[in-house]
């Protein structure tokens, strides 16, 4: 089960853009230990700018993103790797590496200059390669893998980081039902087996919502965030889409399409 307790992430009064350009401000949360949290909200909402500005990728406008209680921006690069990884929708650069190449690479934060692999690297290699279902495919090079595959590598490379929180784009894209619901139940015994706090991008609102610990909803206005039977019986979910097209049914967590 997820443990609550001491904030992994602390997000306050954050506002997020471009230059002068405001996609979302206001934005309040924060997620423990082992919690597994999905950001939802329509297309241009600003899900993929706060996924970027949570893993340092771009500055926030203002306010505050307190990591394991220190400033986000107060972390050198390198022990910024030892605390956050991050799983984004491109496709990695060497896919001419084999699967365990890939999954390596998650270790390069506590390697020396030689990359020499420690017992504890091999450890958490194996560790990966096993809680991903990976073994049968550790020399199959990254281009000879399907979508599902190739997304199980990826968030295998951020478990062998071994950082305490794990943000991924939108890690259900282009997978069938079988292999989103896959690739979240992985998702959601890593946070809550390892203790891992992962945050993730993602238009798989009723899969959210079974699954996740917590949802924040990106809404243009107060960015509800909580638990998904909360946020349910708040109705927050009734407003996400335009209701002449389609309607939320609280009683069966789903969204039902006007005929
Ligand atoms: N590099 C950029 N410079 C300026 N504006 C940008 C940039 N990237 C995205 N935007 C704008 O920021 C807003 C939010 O985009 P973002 O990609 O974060 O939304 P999203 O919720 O992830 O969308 P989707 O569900 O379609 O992936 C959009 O209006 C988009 O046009």
């Amino acid at each position: 089960m997820a443990k609550t307790g001491k904030n992994i992430l602390s997000i306050s009064q954050l506002s997020i853009g471009y230059g002068s350009k405001t996609v979302a401000n206001n934005i309040n949360f924060d997620l423990g230990a082992g919690m597994l949290c999905g950001v939802v909200g329509v297309n241009g909402i600003g899900k993929s700018t706060l996924l970027r500005t949570l893993g340092g990728f771009q500055p926030k406008l203002s306010g505050d993103i307190l990591l394991n209680g220190k400033p986000l921006e107060k972390y050198s690069s390198s022990s910024l790797s030892k605390e956050l990884s991050v799983v984004l929708t491109e496709q990695p650069a060497s896919k001419n590496l084999t699967v365990q190449e890939l999954i390596a690479l998650g270790r390069q934060p506590y390697t020396n200059w030689l990359g020499t692999l420690t017992k504890e690297d091999k450890q958490q290699i194996q560790a990966s390669l096993d809680a991903f279902l990976l073994n049968e495919l550790r020399h199959s090079k990254c281009h000879e893998l399907s979508d599902g595959q190739l997304q199980r590598v990826l968030v295998a490379r951020a478990m062998a980081q071994d950082t305490s929180l794990i943000l991924l784009d939108e890690p259900t894209t282009h997978l069938d039902l079988y292999h989103k619901v896959q690739i979240l139940k992985m998702l959601q015994e890593l946070a809550h087996n390892k203790q891992k706090t992962i945050l993730f991008t993602t238009h798989e609102i009723e899969l959210a919502i079974q699954l996740c610990d917590r949802i924040l909803i990106l809404d243009g206005k107060d960015h509800p965030f909580g638990d998904p039977c909360q946020l349910i019986e708040q109705k927050h979910f009734d407003q996400l889409f335009p209701s002449e097209m389609v309607q939320f049914d609280g009683k069966t967590g789903s969204f039902k399409v006007n005929k």
